[in-house]
């Protein structure tokens, strides 16, 4: 594994007091809960921040879900994979002492929140729960659970021992929810999410030109200490269970991977004092960001926002920071476009609701041939189609949770047009593996790459003798994933005939343009359609 060096503790806690504030007065009384789910962290967390701002006493509740381990929707495969369940644990436990570090602390629970949060609310006489709002069935179907259950809790003040709360009254807890995983607010975005331009581009320009980010929020460094007899009430802290008590296996990262990822905010701001400030590589993240191979050709922060351990706002401003100290230039701007992409899909998780996740994606595209092969499945998910740059990726993939966009690209499209599979096997396997898995990113990509996303001139294919050509000239990227590749010559480690596995399907496009009279076996009517968007696919507007 290439050396992640870290940002020096200094530095990291140099970035959480920039990002912490004063000691502002508290405007209101009682007590509030803090529900954290996918934003894993303290700073710029705006629920967390009102549910102090608005209370005597804040208590930080995480539930952990076992929903979350149950299967995905259509092919059963395992929700979360043992990589990002470890990663998890690891932001729960960090988040827990960053909050100890503030004077605080987290109760940490197994359990669905709908059935967990009313039981703590009503044992410490909570009036609110303050969480960051999410955008995809699931999640809104827990928000429904939890607001209906609480809304079934009424208890009268004068029950309650807490000195906290005035007395005489009955008490109805609300669920307050925030807008608070993208760069741009929800709110400052001039469209409604129905009226979100299908055009990437068109989106982009119109935020560019119109909206502002708004600023980080910031949490004094010191919270109130949680009252001990309230803790005793609710039954204690709560340990934060280990992989082998969610029942999962406990695996470690493959020291090959491009970089060890320890979940949590403080190995989240370190990757960033790192890669933007120590090691200086934000002034070329342009030129490098479609590499492969190191940990340093581009950020590697998707984990840490996907778990909402770090805060986009906060890589914004320090972006802007390092414009005003060091350098302004294509790369420090392509960041931010790229982070654009992220809420895109976010806004158009909710534009588009479930057709996301349905084969027909956004657009309801009827496509009638879509194979569900299960040899053909498996030689992909195992990195055995004979093809050394989709195997490599997919070694990589399983052994680390990780894989480069560039990689994603070409695998996505290789299942979808060389081997004709329903995209949505693929989705779900992205689902089980990946650290940074996010359903808006994860299925909004796809929908996307297999032509049925909300753009209808995106329908690209990718040649992976190209695509091997352009990123792995010289094959290191796959004799790294594949040593039996690193005795040939550079030349012949994308294209080792006989030293390797037979190819499981010809490719359609990029050897010559041979479509193997089999193919049909694999692809029934596709290879038509396929053949047609390919060439409506050369005149759309490529992604860069
Ligand atoms: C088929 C497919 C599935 C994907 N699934 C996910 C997913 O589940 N979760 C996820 O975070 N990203 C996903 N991506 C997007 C992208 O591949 C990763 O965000 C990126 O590789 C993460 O590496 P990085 O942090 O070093 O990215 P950088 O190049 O450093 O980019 C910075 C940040 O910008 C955002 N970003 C960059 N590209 C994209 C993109 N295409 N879509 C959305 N956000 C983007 C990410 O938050 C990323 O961390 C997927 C892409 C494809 C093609
Ligand atoms: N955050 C998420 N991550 C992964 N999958 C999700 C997420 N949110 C929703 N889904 C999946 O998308 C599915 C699509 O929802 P929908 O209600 O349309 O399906 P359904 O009607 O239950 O089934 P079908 O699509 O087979 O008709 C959900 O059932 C769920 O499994």
């Amino acid at each position: 594994m290439e050396a992640s060096d870290h940002g020096s503790s200094k530095a990291v806690g140099e970035l959480c007091k920039r990002y912490s504030g004063p000691q502002e007065t508290r405007q209101s009384s009682g007590v509030a809960i803090m529900w954290f789910r996918n934003d894993l962290r303290v700073l710029d967390n705006e629920a967390l921040f009102r549910a102090w701002k608005f209370s005597e006493v804040v208590l930080p509740v995480f539930c952990l879900d076992p929903r979350l381990f149950g299967t995905t929707h259509y092919f059963g495969f395992p929700k979360t994979g043992e990589l990002r369940a470890q990663f998890i644990l690891e932001s729960i436990s960090d988040l827990r002492s960053r909050l100890q570090q503030r004077g605080s602390d987290l109760v940490v629970r197994y359990g669905m929140p709908e059935q967990i949060l009313p039981s703590i609310v009503e044992g410490v006489c909570a009036s609110t729960v303050y969480a960051h709002k999410e955008t995809c069935s699931e999640e809104l179907l827990v928000e429904k659970n939890v607001k209906q259950a609480l809304k079934k809790l009424t208890f009268l003040k004068t029950d309650l021992k807490n000195a906290l709360l005035p007395a005489q009254g009955s008490v109805n807890a609300r669920l307050e929810l925030i807008w608070g995983s993208t760069l741009y607010h929800l709110k400052d975005i001039h469209f409604s999410p129905a009226k979100l331009p299908d055009v990437y581009t068109q989106f982009r320009k119109a935020v560019e030109s119109t909206c502002k980010i708004r600023s980080c929020f910031k949490l004094p460094l010191s919270l109130a200490p949680l009252p001990k007899d309230m803790i005793d009430k609710i039954g204690g802290i709560g340990k934060i269970p280990n992989l082998s008590e969610l029942g999962l296996t406990v695996r470690e990262q493959s020291a090959s991977g491009v970089m060890r990822f320890t979940g949590g905010e403080t190995e989240g701001l370190a990757r960033l004092e790192d890669y933007f400030w120590a090691k200086d590589y934000l002034r070329s993240y342009k030129e490098t960001r479609n590499g492969m191979l190191g940990s340093n050709y581009s950020t590697k922060f998707s984990p840490w926002l996907a778990s909402g351990c770090l805060s986009p706002r906060l890589i914004f401003e320090e972006v802007k920071r390092y414009e005003r100290e060091r350098i302004a230039n294509e790369s420090t701007y392509w960041i931010l476009f790229e982070l654009l992409w992220r809420d895109y899909f976010r806004f158009l998780s909710i534009k588009y609701g479930n057709n996301i996740f349905h084969l027909g994606g956004p657009r309801k595209v009827v496509q009638k041939s879509w194979s569900q092969s299960k040899d053909l499945f498996e030689a992909w998910r195992n990195g055995c189609t004979g093809y050394p740059l989709i195997d490599a990726n997919m070694k990589e993939l399983s052994a680390t949770g990780f894989m480069s966009n560039r990689g994603r690209q070409a695998f996505c499209s290789f299942m979808v047009r060389d081997l004709g599979l329903d995209w949505r096997m693929g989705a779900e396997w992205f689902e089980t593996c990946l650290l940074d898995y996010d359903p808006c990113s994860n299925y909004g990509n796809w929908t996307y790459g297999a032509g049925v996303g909300n753009d209808p001139r995106e329908d690209r294919y990718f040649s992976i003798p190209k695509q091997a050509q352009s990123y792995d000239p010289n094959g290191d990227y796959v004799a790294h994933w594949l040593p039996e590749l690193s005795k040939l010559p550079k030349a012949a480690r994308h294209f080792p005939g006989k030293d390797y596995i037979k190819p499981i399907v010809p490719l359609k496009f990029g050897m010559g343009g041979q479509i193997h009279r089999d193919s049909r076996v694999f692809l029934g009517g596709y290879q038509k359609d396929s053949r047609k968007s390919f060439q409506n696919s050369r005149a759309s507007e490529r992604r860069t």
